[in-house]
Order: C-alpha cells, then structure tokens, then sequence
C-alpha cells in the first residue's frame, strides 16, 4: 500500500479558519493537481471532520480523467474512505452518494444503528479499534479488499493519527499565499502532536504554482 497525504495551507501553516468551515486555499492549479492525484488513486480518504464541515464529494471533476480511468478498467472513481469513529457520517452525506464506492471506517464504539443507517445508504463498514479507528487495521482490511493507492486529503486529526501509525509514505502540501491566524484553526497534523520521534521527511519536489508553491516530500524510515 502506498499512501500519500495532500493538503492546502496558508501560508502560516492553516488548513481552514478558526470556524472550521471550507476554505479555498488552493487555486485553479493546484485543484487541477489535486484531481489529478484523486485520478491516480485507488480511494480518496478524509476523517468525519471534514465530512462534517465541507461534506465533499471527494469525486474526479475531470470529465477526460474520469473517462480515462474507465479506458484503463477502472472506476470512473475512485473509492471514497471516511475515519469516523462514531459513526456521525449524516446519511445524507454527499461521499455516500453513488457516484463510487465509500467506506466508513468505524469503531466497536459506533451505535448500532448508526452503522445501519450507513449501511442502508450503501457503504462498506469497516469495524477496527475500540473507542477510535485503529488505522493500521483498518487499512489492513482495505489493502485486503485491493485498495494499494490511498491518497488522503485531511483533515489535521486524521493526518497527525496517520503519520502517528507510522502509515503515511508521501507529503504534498500547497502552501497558499494568505495568512489565517487563529490559534484554534486547524493544522496540518493536530492531534496531540509529537514530542519526541518526529516523524522526519525528504524533500523530494518544489513546485511554484501561481503565487504559492506545492511542496513534496517522502517520509523517512
Ligand atoms: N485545506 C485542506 O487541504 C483541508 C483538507 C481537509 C480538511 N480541511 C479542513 O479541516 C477541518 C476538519 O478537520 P479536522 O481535523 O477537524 O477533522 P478530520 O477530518 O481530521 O476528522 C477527524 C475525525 O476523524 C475521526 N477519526 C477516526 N479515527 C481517527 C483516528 N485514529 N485519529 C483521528 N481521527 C480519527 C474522528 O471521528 C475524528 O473526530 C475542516 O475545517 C476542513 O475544512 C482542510
Ligand atoms: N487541496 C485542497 N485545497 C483547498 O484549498 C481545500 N480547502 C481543500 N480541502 C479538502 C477538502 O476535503 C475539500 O472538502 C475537498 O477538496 C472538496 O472536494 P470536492 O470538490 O467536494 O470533491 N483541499
């Protein structure tokens, strides 16, 4: 499995405002470099936070890389992965619409019939960890179901668990060129954060897009 985590910031390291609604931060470049990132990917993940907040529809806007996909005898999509613990996924979310596959990731802790709701709306329940998804499971259930290439989009709790698990092979992040502020607005990597063994990257690319630039890195072993 090859997972790779993509982000937009501003240029003081904000992923959205201290009200944790959507922000633009990328501009028509970068959502095109995006797209086609979702395009070379078996499954787009987010955690519930950003379902909650921006309900995405994490889908290939291209109508050309869509019809690609199909040419090479794949889904015009790529499957959508949601973290959510408790299962807060509201039914009519746009990621469970049929426009691809989704995949709720839940824990023992998600009421029951909040799993059967989402079941009912035609996603894949996957149950791993007690009180929170145990990522490391979880993906191993879905590189089991042929899922290799994960790209994830956010937000900052689900990528700090993520480079916490040790799961995350590549960064890319667009840095914007506004400030946002907010000691409260969402990060990159949230979470409880690290104090020691951080986790440590190689820069691979510098990318100048309009006036930010997309930076990418490998994560060290
Ligand atoms: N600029 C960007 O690129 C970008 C991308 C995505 C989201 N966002 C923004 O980020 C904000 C939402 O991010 P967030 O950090 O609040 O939420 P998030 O999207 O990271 O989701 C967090 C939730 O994921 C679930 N989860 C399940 N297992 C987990 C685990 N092991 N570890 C962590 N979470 C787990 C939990 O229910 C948790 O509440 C919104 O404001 C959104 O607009 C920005
Ligand atoms: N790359 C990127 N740049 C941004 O400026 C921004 N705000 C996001 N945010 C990611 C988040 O998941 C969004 O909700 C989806 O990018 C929306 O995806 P859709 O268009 O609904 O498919 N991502």
């Amino acid at each position: 499995m090859h997972v790779v985590v993509n982000a937009a910031m501003s240029a003081d390291g904000k992923l959205s405002t201290r009200e944790r609604t959507q922000l633009a931060i990328s501009d028509d470049a970068d959502f095109e470099r995006v797209d086609r990132l979702r395009a070379e990917s078996d499954a787009v993940a987010v955690g519930v936070g950003t379902v909650l907040a921006d309900d995405p529809s994490l889908t290939v806007k291209s109508s050309s890389l869509r019809a690609d996909r199909v040419d090479a005898g794949r889904a015009a999509n790529p499957a959508r992965i949601v973290a959510d613990s408790r299962a807060r996924t509201p039914a009519d979310a746009t990621v469970l619409d049929d426009a691809a596959e989704t995949y709720v990731l839940v824990s023992e802790a998600a009421p029951v019939e909040r799993r059967s709701a989402l079941a009912e709306r035609g996603a894949t329940l996957v149950t791993a960890g007690e009180e929170r998804v145990d990522l490391l499971r979880a993906f191993a259930t879905l590189q089991d179901e042929g899922l290799e290439d994960i790209m994830v989009e956010g937000g900052g709790e689900l990528i700090f668990s993520l480079f916490d698990a040790g799961l995350v092979d590549e960064l890319s992040v667009f840095v914007g060129p506004q400030i946002v502020g907010g000691r409260e607005a969402p990060t990159l990597a949230d979470g409880e954060g690290f104090v020691e063994a951080f986790p440590a990257l190689s820069l691979s690319d510098v990318e100048r897009v309009g006036d930010g630039v997309v930076l990418t890195w490998t994560v060290d072993r």
